[in-house]
């Protein structure tokens, strides 16, 4: 075995000598200031400093099944020292966002396949939260947030995930006993995939048909208790397991669950939107979509998941790309350059580095108008709700679609060593690709944001007033037919992305009208679907750029120099690399020639030469452990080769000279002589 010496890879400390920015300013920017960093280090170092979560193990050598016993062990660790800590911090809810805010990135070195009880705080309690009313809500809170039950979110089916009104499981209402009766009436409507319900929960909120009176009120929230407190044994009524193996989160325990005459109170059915009076009367909701709400609430928070996703396979891809060398680019050059020198090697690695920043300011800014929206709610009033509907759906599309392919460019980057399971790609993979489904398929949440541009579009045309997302839409009517002219600024290579996504929807929006004349809308919509989904995609990337250059614009107002230059550079490069890949659509409705795309292109050369001597500065700066970056290839200290090879030893066929199946199979077929 080669001797293993462990200091600060040369080429590495080389490239962050050449960094002219402050890292530690940039850090304090990406969390929100120099206090919330410090809170970050302490709160991610009170976790993962616990010797007994066992860290060193490399659980991928595990068994489907002890995967799942280590993983509950661990959460068994992390929920109590949640608990103690929001305590310790006050124990008010903006305690507890902090926490969780942090947990986002440290979980992702302690459950690197999944957390089994993920579901509990995000989306069984904040049900409770948003849909449950007074009274429910002072039975159900404390027990959720002291952790007295553990719940899941049970509302998919074998049979129905997207189309939700068509779910089968019915909960009917029997006004003499004052309960509801729950069934599973076939096999298609058990409920299938809710994660943590397999072995982990022993509550659900479980979505339901509501029958009433003989009458079905639609889909309904209402709390069941599943498995008994003491002995975890399902109630009687109730059949329940795991989905089996997945593409990944292993260790979330997708569950099946099935209801045969479980008979649960009156008070279980959540009651803040939808009502049911005692008798049997149903009272609907002010608007229709508020149970829809746990959904949005998810979707706007996978924002800053991606965040932690795409920062982890950047750190690594940037990192390893400055150590490894590989194939002099002058072909006598003696000394191998490192493979971040060839350009088309940064290409790969930078644009996802600038779309972090960009993300992150996104996420940010959707949390924001979330809260606001939810409060204007919690007011009566749902105004501006498809807004942020048809906003959280193309962002949780595009962004969970791009942070896949994204991780899958960076994997590639890496070469050979990017296909260990050590280099923690299939995991950052396996977790971003997984997001691409749940939560509302992708190109589903693409059509739902297509049907608010539509909308939004017939009513520019009619003069009405649109919301302030949809402005551009405003510009292109005006414009009557005439294409935008090119301006190569950042505002002008938005006004061209803008001029593409409305000149897109306003063709989507004709064909549809065409279509109409001889097909139902809801037919010629369809027939118009894959128009739409890249109407979605382009009022996305306008979204997200145009947010991206208001915030850097304040940004560099309070930032030193250098880092200045950064965030321009963020800025340009993400900008460039965007309106490159969309060209197509660009030209069809800009007035754009070869000569304004070869300036592009000489711009993206220039921006990615400049990235060169800042990027390993901004991947450090997002100031990820390196058990959270979890990395044979994206250590700080850059020991890639020692890293694998110690990863190698790891494998439980190097514990032994010979493996038992060379006396029993190879040894024999060797001696065969066929
Ligand atoms: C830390 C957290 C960890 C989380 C781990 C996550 C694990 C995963 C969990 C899950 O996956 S839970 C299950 C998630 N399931 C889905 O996301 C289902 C996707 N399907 C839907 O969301 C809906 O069915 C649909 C596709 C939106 C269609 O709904 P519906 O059939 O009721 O709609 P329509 O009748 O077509 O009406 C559309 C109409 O309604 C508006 N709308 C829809 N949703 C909302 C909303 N949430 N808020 C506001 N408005 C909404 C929509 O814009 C349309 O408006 P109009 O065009 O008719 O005006
Ligand atoms: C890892 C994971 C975790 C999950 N966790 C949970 C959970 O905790 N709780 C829970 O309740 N559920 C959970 N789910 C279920 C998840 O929410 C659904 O799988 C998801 O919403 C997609 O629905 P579906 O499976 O019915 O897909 P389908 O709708 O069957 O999609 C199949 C194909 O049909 C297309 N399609 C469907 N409808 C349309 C349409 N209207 N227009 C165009 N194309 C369409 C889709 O684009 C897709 O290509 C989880 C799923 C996964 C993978």
């Amino acid at each position: 075995m080669p001797a293993i010496s462990k200091t600060i890879n040369k080429d590495l400390k080389e490239e962050r000598d050449k960094v002219k920015f402050n890292i530690e300013e940039f850090t304090n920017w990406f969390y929100g200031g120099s206090e919330k960093v410090l809170e970050k280090r302490k709160i991610e170092n009170y976790f993962l400093s616990d010797k007994s979560l066992n860290l060193e193990t490399d659980t991928s050598y595990l068994s489907y099944k002890e995967k799942y016993e280590e993983a509950i062990r661990r959460s068994c660790i992390v929920y109590p020292k949640m608990l103690k800590l929001h305590q310790e911090l006050g124990g008010t809810e903006e305690d507890f966002r902090k926490i969780m805010d942090n947990l986002r990135y440290t979980m992702s070195a302690i459950q690197k396949e999944g957390n089994p009880f993920m579901l509990h705080f995000g989306m069984f309690t904040v049900t409770i939260m948003n849909l449950a009313n007074d009274e429910q809500l002072s039975e159900w809170l404390p027990k959720c947030v002291n952790c007295e039950i553990l719940g899941t979110y049970a509302q998919t089916e074998l049979g129905h995930g997207t189309f939700i009104k068509k779910l089968e499981t019915t909960a009917t209402y029997d006004p003499k006993t004052k309960e509801f009766v729950l069934n599973t009436p076939t096999l298609t409507a058990y409920k299938w995939w809710p994660g943590n319900l397999g072995h982990t929960v022993n509550h659900a909120i479980v979505m339901a048909q509501l029958y009433t009176k003989g009458e079905c009120c639609g889909i309904q929230p209402f709390i069941v208790q599943i498995r008994d407190l003491e002995t975890h044994k399902p109630m009687p009524g109730i059949t329940v397991g795991d989905i089996g193996n997945k593409v990944g989160f292993q260790t979330v325990n997708n569950g099946f669950l099935a209801f045969n005459n479980v008979r649960i109170p009156y008070k279980n059915m959540l009651m803040k939107s939808s009502k049911l009076s005692e008798d049997g009367t149903f009272i609907k909701p002010k608007n229709a979509k508020q149970n829809y709400g746990t959904m949005v609430f998810v979707r706007v928070y996978m924002i800053m998941d991606v965040v932690v996703n795409m920062s982890r396979a950047a750190t690594i891809a940037t990192r390893y790309s400055m150590v490894r060398r590989q194939s002099p680019i002058n072909p006598n050059d003696e000394v191998e350059p490192k493979i971040i020198e060839h350009m088309t090697q940064q290409y790969k690695i930078f644009p996802a580095i600038a779309k972090v920043i960009i993300y992150k300011c996104m996420a940010d800014n959707l949390r924001n108008l979330y809260q606001q929206i939810t409060l204007e709610g919690t007011k009566g009033s749902f105004e501006r709700a498809p807004e942020l509907h048809a906003l959280s759906c193309c962002l949780k599309a595009v962004c969970t679609n791009d942070a896949a392919k994204t991780t899958e460019i960076l994997r590639l980057a890496c070469g050979g060593h990017g296909f260990l399971n050590s280099s923690g790609f299939a995991d950052n993979y396996k977790n971003a690709t997984a997001a691409q489904t749940y939560e509302g398929e992708n190109t589903v949440m693409l059509l739902q944001t297509a049907r608010f541009l539509i909308k939004s579009f017939t009513k520019a045309k009619n003069g009405e007033k649109l919301t302030e997302g949809v402005f551009y839409l405003n510009d292109f009517v005006k414009r009557n037919g005439k294409r935008e002219p090119f301006d190569d600024s950042i505002r002008g290579i938005l006004r061209a992305i803008q001029a593409a996504a409305a000149g897109k929807i306003s063709s989507a929006w004709k064909h549809i009208e065409e279509k109409k004349k001889f097909l139902t809308v809801e037919e010629a919509t369809n027939q118009t679907g894959i128009e739409l989904i890249r109407c979605a995609e382009l009022h996305c990337y306008v979204c997200l750029l145009q947010t991206g250059i208001e915030e850097i614009e304040q940004i560099i107002k309070n930032v030193s120099p250098a880092l200045r230059e950064v965030f321009k550079n963020v800025l340009e490069l993400y900008a460039i690399d965007n309106v490159l890949n969309m060209i197509g659509d660009i030209l069809q409705h800009v007035d754009m020639t070869n000569a304004d795309i070869d300036k592009l292109q000489k711009r993206l050369e220039a921006v990615l030469t400049f990235f060169r001597s800042s990027a390993i500065g901004i991947v450090d700066g997002f100031d990820l452990s390196d058990a959270v970056v979890s990395s044979t290839l994206g250590t700080y200290d850059g020991n890639v080769y020692e890293n694998i090879f110690e990863a190698a030893m790891k494998s439980p066929l190097n514990q032994e000279d010979v493996n038992k199946s060379f006396h029993l199979y190879l040894k024999p077929f060797l001696k065969s002589n066929l």
